[in-house]
C-alpha cells in the first residue's frame, strides 16, 4: 500500500520493481526446473528397461531421473540396480529406495544417465560444476550407453560459450599450485582453485582432491587439450567429456524436449 507521503511512492515503485525482478527470477528457475524434469522423464521412459544396471550421475537434473526411475519401480514393477557416481548420487538412490550397487559388483553397466554444464554441437560436454567429474567419467565410461539430460541453457555451439566458470580439473591437493602455473603457461588463460561455499578454504571433492577452474582463452581441439592436461603430474581428471555422450535430451523453454545424437555415430 502506498501512503500519500513524500518519498513513499518512490519506495513503492522500488518495491514493486524488486517484486517483479524476483518474480521473473523465480519464473525463470521454475521454467528451468520444468525443463530439466521433462528431459529426465523422457530419457528414463525411452531408455531405462527391466533388469538393467544403471549408472547414476550427479547434480540437480539427475534428481528428476532418479525420481522417475523410482516411480516406475513402484508402479510398473521395474527391476533395476543403480551404481552411483558421487556421494550425492548414492544418497539419491538410497532416499528413493532403489537397489544400490557398485562397479565391483557390476563393472559393466547397461546405461549411464547424467547432467551437464554445457553441451556443444558434437555432444562434447563440460561437467564438474558441482564438483563431481572423476567418478562420473568412470561410471559413464563403464556404460554401454551414456545419455545426458539438460535444460535449454546448456546448449552451445562451442564449449565455453555458455559455461563461464571454466573447465573443472580435479587435482591432487599437493599439486594445485604448480598446476595453476603450468596450465596457464602451457595452455593460456587462468586456472583458479575452487573455494568452498560454506567453509573457509578450498572445495574438497568426494575423492579428497581439489578442483581448478580453468578459464581458457581459445581452444580449437578439445581432445588434444584434454589429453595434454591429463598428462600433467597431479591431474586426476578433467571435466571435458569428449566422445562419450551418445544422446542428449534437452528440455526446452517451450515445453518440448529436443533429442540430439552424437554426429559421428
Ligand atoms: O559436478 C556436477 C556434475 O557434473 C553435474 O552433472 C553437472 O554440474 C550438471 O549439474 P546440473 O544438473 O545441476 O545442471
Amino acid at each position: 500500500m502506498c501512503l500519500g507521503l513524500p518519498g513513499v511512492s518512490v519506495v513503492c515503485v522500488r518495491h514493486s520493481l524488486l517484486l517483479l525482478v524476483q518474480r521473473r527470477l523465480s519464473q525463470g528457475s521454475a521454467m528451468e526446473t520444468e525443463a530439466k524434469k521433462r528431459a529426465a522423464y523422457m530419457a528414463v521412459d525411452k531408455y531405462v528397461q527391466n533388469n538393467q544396471v544403471l549408472g547414476i550421475g550427479s547434480g540437480s537434473t539427475i534428481v528428476h531421473a532418479v525420481k522417475r526411475i523410482a516411480e516406475r519401480v513402484q508402479k510398473d514393477g521395474l527391476k533395476v540396480v543403480c551404481v552411483p557416481s558421487s556421494f550425492q548420487a548414492r544418497q539419491l538412490i538410497l532416499q528413493n529406495k532403489l537397489p544400490l550397487s557398485d562397479l565391483d559388483q557390476y563393472p559393466e553397466l547397461d546405461l549411464a544417465i547424467d547432467g551437464a554444464d554445457e553441451v556443444d554441437n558434437d555432444l562434447n560436454l563440460i561437467k564438474g560444476g558441482g564438483g563431481c567429474l572423476t567418478q562420473e567419467k568412470i561410471v559413464a565410461s563403464c556404460a554401454k550407453k551414456f545419455i545426458v539430460i539438460a535444460d535449454y541453457r546448456k546448449i552451445s555451439k562451442c564449449l565455453g560459450e555458455k559455461w563461464k566458470r571454466g573447465i573443472p580439473i580435479e587435482v591432487i591437493p599437493k599439486a594445485y599450485l604448480p598446476l595453476t602455473r603450468t596450465i596457464a603457461a602451457r595452455f593460456g588463460g587462468v586456472a583458479e582453485l575452487r573455494m568452498a561455499v560454506s567453509k573457509a578454504g578450498p572445495l574438497v571433492t568426494d575423492n579428497g582432491n581439489f578442483i581448478l577452474d580453468w578459464k581458457f582463452e581459445k581452444v580449437s581441439d578439445w581432445k588434444t587439450v584434454h589429453c595434454s592436461i591429463k598428462m600433467l603430474p597431479g591431474v586426476v581428471e578433467t571435466g571435458l567429456f569428449i566422445d562419450l555422450a551418445e544422446k542428449v535430451f534437452f528440455g526446452m523453454e517451450d515445453g518440448t524436449v529436443e533429442v540430439r545424437e552424437r554426429p559421428s555415430q
